[in-house]
């Protein structure tokens, strides 16, 4: 099965993956210099209010909160979007210890990690399955996380993350607004992408908030208690560098909000 490892790693995913080597495969190294102003862009707008997370859970990938999507109650629009996509679940990416382990990177520079708010088209397609395999079926919003000063919020998170600490495994996490994950800026760059993960479908609208938030070492640290392991299996495999090296750009086109 996949992963992250030397033999199940992001080198070798196209063999059970070919889209791996697509056209519009995520992530990409952002060159600021290089995304085009389009002031057609407008604000993308977040209605996270009413929004009702789920549950929590260690997917053996990632720790995913995963939300009800049976109506529009958390959505993403404006920006690139045509209409609405739907909160279905946030997750992260991140390092080892002192490395950094976010997906996208800015100019070459990567950060600590990055979050990902995973939002699909119900307007268009029935199921998360169909628009998730439709060119125009998801929206991620990527958020930064660098390290500094603990973040206020973060900790009802990474408080629970012992829970979890093995794949397979989940627990209740009900009435988490992600809202408080935002940066103060909701200036952003947007593209053409794909999942970063297999199935790796090219069905994503990335938008890629600019300004990070900050979290502390601290806080991190307990994402990397985590197991990309069954508590069932002898190996021990903590869970750390979970991240795919950003793609090639293949001639899209990078553009910038205002
Ligand atoms: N029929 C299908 N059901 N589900 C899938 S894909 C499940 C899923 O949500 N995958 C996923 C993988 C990567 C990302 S990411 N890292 O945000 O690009 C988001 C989401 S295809
Ligand atoms: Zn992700």
């Amino acid at each position: 099965h996949w992963g992250y490892g030397k033999e199940n790693g992001p080198s070798v995913w196209h063999k059970n993956y070919p889209v791996a080597q697509g056209n519009r495969q995520s992530p990409i190294d952002i060159i600021p210099q290089q995304a085009s102003h389009d002031s057609s862009l407008g604000p993308i707008v977040l209605n996270y209010d009413q929004c009702t997370s789920i549950n929590i859970a260690n997917n053996g990938h990632s720790v995913v909160v995963e939300f009800d999507d049976s109506d529009d109650r958390s959505v993403i629009q404006g920006g690139p979007l045509d209409n609405p996509y739907r909160l279905k679940q946030f997750h992260f990416h991140w390092g080892g210890k002192g490395c950094h382990g976010s997906e996208h990177t800015v100019a070459g520079i990567s950060y600590a990690s990055e979050l990902h708010l995973v939002h699909w088209n119900a307007v268009k397609y029935k199921t998360f399955g169909e628009a998730a395999a439709a060119p125009d079926g998801l929206a991620v919003l990527g958020i930064f996380l660098d390290t500094g000063d603990d973040h206020r919020w973060l900790h009802m998170i990474t408080d629970v993350l012992y829970m979890v600490k093995f794949k397979g495994s989940v627990t209740d996490f009900k009435g988490f607004n992600p809202k408080c994950l935002l940066p103060s800026s909701l200036h952003y760059w947007t593209y053409l992408g794909s999942l970063t993960t297999p199935p790796l479908h090219e069905s994503v609208t990335w938008i890629v908030l600019k300004e990070p938030i900050i979290v502390s070492e601290k806080q991190l640290g307990k994402f990397r208690m985590l197991q990309f392991t069954g508590e069932e299996e002898d190996q021990r495999l903590r869970m750390e560098n979970n991240f795919r090296p950003p793609q090639p750009l293949k001639g899209r086109k990078v553009r910038s909000s205002n």
